[in-house]
């Protein structure tokens, strides 16, 4: 086979992409895209790597977490801070009850497309092209509005840029600092059993960092306390996008992606011949892969084969997704395949994908009960075997929204629509998000 090179994806099939109506003029943004500065650095990658290596080990944990579909519409500093703190307040609960460290890695800054399972959907007795994220189109149930339109790529671009901004100045500036951990803990949180639990355990990590300094130990010089590792991730989709802002590393001479530190590929595009693979084989960024129900061992081997053929560890993260029933019949002739090839992946488990089913009322939704079963089955079919359970990949949101059921304060299915604010898929509440660290930290442990 020829040597890879960024755009040759273009030879092959490339499944859901938007149908463009002018070529040239996706063309002439690709090439000025190609001009723009990187939103990552290759070194921040091969540092992911690096902790996804140790947690492909077992010695880590994987938390990737963050919206369904990133929007145009609310960005704000304010709503960047507070997915932030929803994962910060996370990682805090894992890994204080469990011991383990916790890689935190968002959806964040660059998950605006979606793929879909049928190309068109209906609004009010309308037939509309289906919804493919905001870096396509506007999700307004107005068919000229859904006409692919390419300069959303600069702006997909341009909020990415201005997210990342925001997110290295909380993790760095001060506010992912460990002395406030109680301030992640927002209003609406602070006052259900989960802030209350989270209060009670910022509260231990408050007393134990006020003991190490009375002990003379100059916390200030403490970087692991004051700065937090956040990295950024989203669904390499748009292949135009991916590759404009892909770049040869003049040093190690190796090609990254550089619109985010990780990509992954979807369920619906992960074909061994198609262009997604392609593209992901050739790129030195850490890659995840959805494994869903359909999913044969043989498959996944010859998959695990194209995208990591130097058999790296942290550089393939397999992502399974099919609901606790079949993740339990299927999810162990899975991995023995790969322990039998010896292929070192990091296994996580994206309990969101194989649990979505429409509510009465006709809202796309989640049971929190089922998203804990799957984890569950996840661990349990891991620990069976001897292999590392090493993480979850979860659609959430900081805000108090009504678009998954269950929970602890529970969400009813009559409530739904009160706060039901996604622009495409169900995400758990800031609450349901802290209810359900409990419950992994508990399996974790
Ligand atoms: O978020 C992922 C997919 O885009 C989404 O689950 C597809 O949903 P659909 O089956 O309604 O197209
Ligand atoms: C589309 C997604 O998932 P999947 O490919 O597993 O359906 C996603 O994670 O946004």
């Amino acid at each position: 086979m020829s040597a890879w090179t960024p755009w040759d994806w273009k030879e092959r099939k490339a499944a859901q992409q938007p149908e463009w109506p002018d070529l040239n003029q996706l063309e002439l943004v690709e090439k000025e895209l190609s001009s723009y500065s990187p939103l990552v650095f290759p070194a921040e990658i091969e540092d992911l790597k690096s902790s996804l290596a140790q947690a492909t080990r077992g010695q880590a944990f994987l938390l990737q977490a963050g919206d369904c579909a990133e929007s145009f519409n609310d960005h704000s500093a304010k709503n960047v801070r507070d997915r932030l703190k929803v994962i910060l307040q996370m990682a805090v609960v894992l890994t204080y009850s469990s011991g383990v460290s916790v890689i935190k890695v968002g959806r964040m800054a660059g998950q605006y497309a979606k793929p879909r399972s049928a190309p068109t959907e209906s609004y009010l007795g309308m037939q509309l092209p289906s919804f493919r994220g905001h870096i396509v189109h506007s999700d307004e149930p107005d068919p000229l509005k859904r006409i692919p339109d390419p300069r959303r790529l600069i702006m997909a671009y341009q909020q990415s840029l201005s997210t990342i901004n925001i997110l290295r100045s909380l993790t760095t500036g001060g506010f992912a600092d460990l002395s406030r951990v109680h301030t992640w803990n927002q209003e609406f949180v602070a006052s259900s059993s989960e802030g209350e639990r989270y209060d009670a355990i910022a509260t231990e990590i408050t007393r134990a960092l006020n003991f190490m300094e009375a002990c003379g130990i100059n916390l200030d010089k403490e970087v692991s306390l004051k700065q937090v590792k956040f990295w950024t991730s989203h669904e390499a989709l748009l292949l135009g996008y991916e590759a404009a802002l892909t770049r040869l590393d003049p040093k190690s001479k190796q090609y990254y992606d550089l619109s985010g530190h990780m990509v992954w590929i979807g369920e619906r595009t992960r074909d061994i011949d198609g262009a997604h693979v392609r593209f992901a084989s050739g790129i030195s960024n850490p890659i995840g892969l959805k494994v869903g129900p359909k999913m044969t061992a043989e498959e996944l081997d010859e998959l695990c084969k194209v995208l990591n053929p130097e058999n790296t560890e942290g550089r393939l993260t397999l992502i399974t997704r099919m609901g606790a029933e079949t993740l339990r019949k299927r999810l162990p002739e899975l991995v023995e395949q790969i322990q039998r090839s010896g292929r070192k992946v990091l296994w996580t488990c994206d309990p969101m994908h194989g649990n979505t089913f429409t509510s009465t009322q006709g809202l796309k939704t989640r049971r929190f009960d089922d998203v804990v079963a799957e984890i569950r089955a996840f661990f349990d079919v891991h620990r069976e075997i001897g292999t590392w359970p090493g993480g979850i990949h979860i659609e959430l949101t900081g805000d108090d929204v009504t678009e998954c059921l269950g929970g602890s304060l529970e969400v009813f299915e009559s409530e739904l629509d009160t706060q039901y604010n996604t622009i495409c898929d169900p995400r758990l509440n800031a609450r349901q998000s802290l209810d359900l660290a409990y419950q992994v930290a508990e399996m974790l442990f």
